[in-house]
């Protein structure tokens, strides 16, 4: 487990690593020690410059490959991802905080799901062939061009991969912009597509915070904006996008319902709202955080809870792989956990287990539940991002519908009920982009993934990110003269 994680410099731009200690220095803090594990600078002008121009260059010869062999490209970057699955995990595992036996299955590996995924279906993008009586029309499936991908911290290595992978897969370039909290996968799947074959310059990593995200969206060279990140920076990114014309897919925040009826089965719907809620220590975009249990089923349901996290969480150096329970991110995200507990408390919410900092190094919060949260608590309101899960009571199902859609987000929904037609049909009702029933936080790499309202827009994985990549040229065919009027 020695691997040095320090990256060769701070940028990946034109196939190679790039330094310019001219930027803002950015330290990579340990979320377990709270000490600078590495350094890396936030873009210059130079760089940026440098990491656009490369991409427009390249982006013309990818795109004039043969699709099967660009798939070919994203397949072995898949391949070899799966073969450095533990070097990069520990990585992942030192930039964010989160466990390794968390990271060794959902980070990287899911990232290579998706280079696997659009690998395989570049040679399938096609047009349509439209007949219109005598003549004909057809469509053809363009690249955008090049694409700009700006990522959180959660998920670094995977929203690097789910966006880079459907991007390259339709004959775009990307310039990605990491988060500056966790700076370091990207460069590695930099390394990894020039190793597997890319062009250089066909995916660029460039550093900073969000002056250098809003530099990369104002360049008139950029066709498309990726965003995964929280609600008010989508705001600002959408708009800065818009001003310029260019396509967005916008994958934010969410305050997502999880409804469990009377008939559910009860230890089934307590291992969905755990994994839903203090899976990566809460820090999860997706997360059922607002838990609504019909009253028959409430107290039990509870007790299991609170059994269930007292003997079940184990925290600690998450390079241990015992560990399933790691920090928060950064001091700044655990204190922002913390003001949400304590207001969870003062607005008369009732603590069920955890409630505070844990009493170790590092920035730990014990996975906390309320109970008796009501619509109006702030809690129940705003994401909190974080280990904190809140239970709502309801008595009927079209109440708890409306409660459950009652709110400015639409991430993700989940159902827990043993009649299947209440469960289709619930789901039919809830506002959110991607549901569950009788299952919690799963993501496939073949089904969309995304929100409504201000959650977002478009979609990632499955065949639906291809249109959010591509665009169609229609061509009109005439088998006659032309006709006009005078
Ligand atoms: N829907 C999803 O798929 C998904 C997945 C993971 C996280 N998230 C969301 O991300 C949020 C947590 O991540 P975060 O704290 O890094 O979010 P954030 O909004 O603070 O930052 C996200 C990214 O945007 C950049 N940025 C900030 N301002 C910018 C600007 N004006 N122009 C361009 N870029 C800018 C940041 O540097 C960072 O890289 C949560 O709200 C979570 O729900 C959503
Ligand atoms: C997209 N997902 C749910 C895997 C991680 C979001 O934070």
């Amino acid at each position: 487990m020695a691997f040095d994680i320090r990256p060769a410099a701070s940028h990946f731009v034109n196939g190679q690593p790039v330094e310019d200690e001219a930027g803002t220095p950015i330290p990579v803090i340990c979320p377990v020690t709270g000490d600078e594990i590495a350094r890396v600078h936030a873009a210059t002008p130079a760089v940026i410059e440098d990491a656009l121009a490369s991409a427009e260059a390249a982006q013309k010869d990818w795109a004039a490959m043969m699709p099967r062999e660009r798939g070919a490209v994203l397949k072995r970057a898949a391949a070899i991802i799966r073969e450095r699955n533990r070097e990069l995990s520990v990585l992942e595992s030192r930039d964010t905080g989160k466990p390794l036996s968390e990271t060794l299955v959902a980070d990287a590996t899911s990232g290579a799901d998706a280079l696997d995924f659009f690998g395989g279906l570049a040679a399938t993008l096609t047009g349509e062939h439209i007949p219109l009586g005598g003549d004909w029309a057809y469509t053809i499936r363009e690249p955008l061009g090049v694409c700009v991908g700006i990522g959180a911290w959660n998920y670094p290595t995977q929203i690097a991969c789910w966006k880079a992978a459907p991007a390259l897969a339709c004959g775009n370039a990307m310039v990605f912009k990491p988060s500056e909290t966790t700076p370091l996968g990207a460069l590695k799947l930099a390394e990894i597509l020039v190793e597997a074959g890319a062009p250089p310059g066909l995916f660029n990593v460039v550093q900073g915070a969000g002056e250098v995200g809003a530099a990369l969206i104002a360049d008139a060279r950029v066709a498309k904006v990726s965003l995964t990140g929280s609600v008010p920076t989508g705001k600002r990114v959408y708009a800065a996008a818009a001003a310029g014309m260019k396509h967005v897919t916008m994958e934010l925040g969410g305050k997502s319902p999880i409804l469990v009826f009377d008939d559910a089965d009860v230890e089934n719907a307590v291992t969905g709202a755990i994994l839903g809620n203090f899976y990566s220590s809460g820090q999860i975009c997706s997360n059922g955080t607002r838990v609504f249990v019909q009253s028959g089923i409430k107290e039990r349901f509870l007790e299991r809870l609170a059994e269930r996290l007292e003997s079940g969480v184990v925290m600690g150096d998450p390079l241990d792989e015992a560990t399933n329970y790691g920090p928060m991110v950064s001091e700044r995200q655990m204190e922002i956990v913390l003001g949400y507990i304590e207001k969870g408390r003062e607005e008369g919410a009732r603590l069920i287990a955890g409630g505070g900092r844990v009493d170790r190094p590092g920035f730990f919060v014990a996975p906390t539940v309320f109970a008796d949260v009501t619509d109006d608590m702030t809690i129940a309101r705003e994401e909190i991002f974080g280990p904190v899960l809140s239970v709502l009571d309801f008595e009927d199902e079209a109440d708890a519908v409306a409660r459950a859609n009652a709110t400015e987000f639409g991430l993700a929904a989940g159902v827990y009920t043993s009649d299947l037609a209440r469960g289709h049909r619930v789901v039919a009702a809830l506002r959110a982009g991607t549901c569950w029933i009788n299952a919690y936080n799963l993501t496939p790499v073949e089904m969309p993934f995304g929100g409504v309202k201000s959650s977002g827009v478009g979609r990632e994985n499955g065949r639906a990110a291809i249109e959010h990549y591509s665009q169609l040229k229609s061509v009109y065919v005439a088998m006659g003269a032309s006709d006009a009027p005078f």
